[in-house]
């Protein structure tokens, strides 16, 4: 039996890792909860799982929830009360499921502690990989990818040497506009770019799809996480993802993981690794497929992506203001304060205006973020 805290539990990650342990109940406990301001959803899952302790963001909102729920449970909020959920409901795995580089500080919590983490944040490791990866060997702690293509990663390599990698190849589905020009990308909407054509996700990810940030995100995550040189990691155009990336050795020999568009799948393996577990979702089919499709990636036509490269090549704290800038971007994109092509030129300026530290500490990560937010708010 697992104890699994889950840190961002009303979100689409939170949600369906909650699906994923509802469906095996005998292998995990919930023993903390927490969210943002979805009091409703919270005190719902809260009724289910019967966790010791939630936390909401928000004083307010932790006393709404306080009235609701069944006797027993503790109620915390903000970044003390996340801290506590990561590191203090004797959890031994900790699903971090946050949106946003607001993940370091628990995740940070979560390995002091020891537990294992089913990392689904990638902006955490994008801003802190450095520090994240030194303290989770040092305290001998997991950091099981849940992000599907670094599960299909992890899946390929099964513990293979890296000395025998020659290259990895992220996949990406091109996002809601993948068949629209540049040209045709002036004034597209808030509505038509959160319309993923495969996944279901949060607002901020999917936004990061169609700018192709995300796959930016998830190479310097893959760097992190797989110990590759930027050299060795790829990506490729690939419509369906069906295929969600794939490694190929020093023979030429490839190898990939293949499955629905559903997270339940690298959810279900990241939580429980290293045995592999029945999930709720339907069996592939490629007969039923027919075809799959796979195009070379366009740097101008996603320069985003070629941010994220040189963001993270130039290293130290570059990557973090990659990041801190496109989340500005994309919540003002959201609010409607500016247009889809914006975001790119947000990160741009931003970057190019920031002189890169080699190794921050997490206040030098801190500091720059802010610094970054700032700019990024003002461009
Ligand atoms: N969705 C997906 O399929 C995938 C997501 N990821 C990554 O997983 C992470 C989560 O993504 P996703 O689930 O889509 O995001 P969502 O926006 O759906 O969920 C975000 C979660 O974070 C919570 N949250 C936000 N702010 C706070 C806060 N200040 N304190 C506590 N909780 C907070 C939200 O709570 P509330 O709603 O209550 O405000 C919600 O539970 C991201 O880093 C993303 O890149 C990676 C691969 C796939
Ligand atoms: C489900 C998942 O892992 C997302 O990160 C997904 O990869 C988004 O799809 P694209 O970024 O390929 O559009
Ligand atoms: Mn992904």
């Amino acid at each position: 039996m697992k104890n699994i805290a889950i840190l961002g539990s009303t979100g689409s990650i939170g949600t369906q890792t909650l699906d994923v342990i509802a469906n095996d109940p005998e292998q995990y406990r919930v023993t903390g909860l927490a969210a943002g301001t979805n009091v409703d959803l919270l005190v719902r899952q809260a009724q289910i799982f019967r966790p010791a302790k939630v936390c909401l963001a928000t004083k307010a909102a932790a006393d709404q929830a306080a009235v609701l729920l069944p006797p027993g449970i503790e109620v915390l909020h903000g970044c003390e009360g996340l801290d506590e959920i990561a590191a203090g409901t004797g959890s031994d795995y900790v699903v971090t499921a946050l949106v946003g580089s607001q993940g370091i500080r628990s995740t940070m919590a979560a390995i002091e502690a020891g537990a294992s983490i089913g990392l689904a944040n990638k902006e955490t490791l994008v801003t802190a990989g450095h520090l994240v990866m030194r303290r989770a060997a040092e305290k001998g702690v997991a950091i099981l990818p849940v992000d599907s293509e670094h599960s299909a990663i992890f899946q390929c390599l099964n513990g293979e040497s890296r000395r025998t990698v020659r290259k990895i190849t992220l996949t990406a589905s091109g996002g809601s506009f993948r068949d629209k020009t540049r040209a045709e990308l002036e004034g597209v909407t808030v509505e038509q770019a959160l319309n993923h054509p495969n996944w279901a996700m949060g607002a901020k990810i999917t936004i990061d799809s169609a700018t192709m940030v995300n796959k930016g995100l998830e190479v310097i995550e893959a760097h992190w996480l797989f110990n590759a040189a930027y050299d060795q990691i790829d990506v490729l155009l690939h419509p369906e993802s069906i295929i969600h990336s794939y490694v190929e050795f020093v023979d030429h020999s490839v190898i990939a993981q293949l499955g629905w568009p559903d997270m339940r799948i690298p959810i279900q393996y990241a939580l429980s690794y290293p045995d592999r577990r029945p999930t709720p979702t339907a069996p592939l089919d490629l007969a039923k497929l027919g075809k799959l499709h796979f195009r070379e990636m366009d740097y101008a036509r996603y320069p985003c992506l070629r941010l994220a490269y040189e963001a993270g090549r130039a290293g130290g704290s570059a990557p973090a203001v990659y990041n801190a800038a496109n989340e500005v971007a994309v919540a003002r994109f959201l609010k409607g304060e500016i247009a889809f092509l914006d975001i790119e030129r947000v990160i741009a300026t931003v970057l190019d205006a920031h002189a890169v530290c080699e190794l921050p500490d997490l206040a030098a990560i801190a500091e720059v973020d802010e610094r970054a937010r700032l700019e990024a708010s003002a461009v």
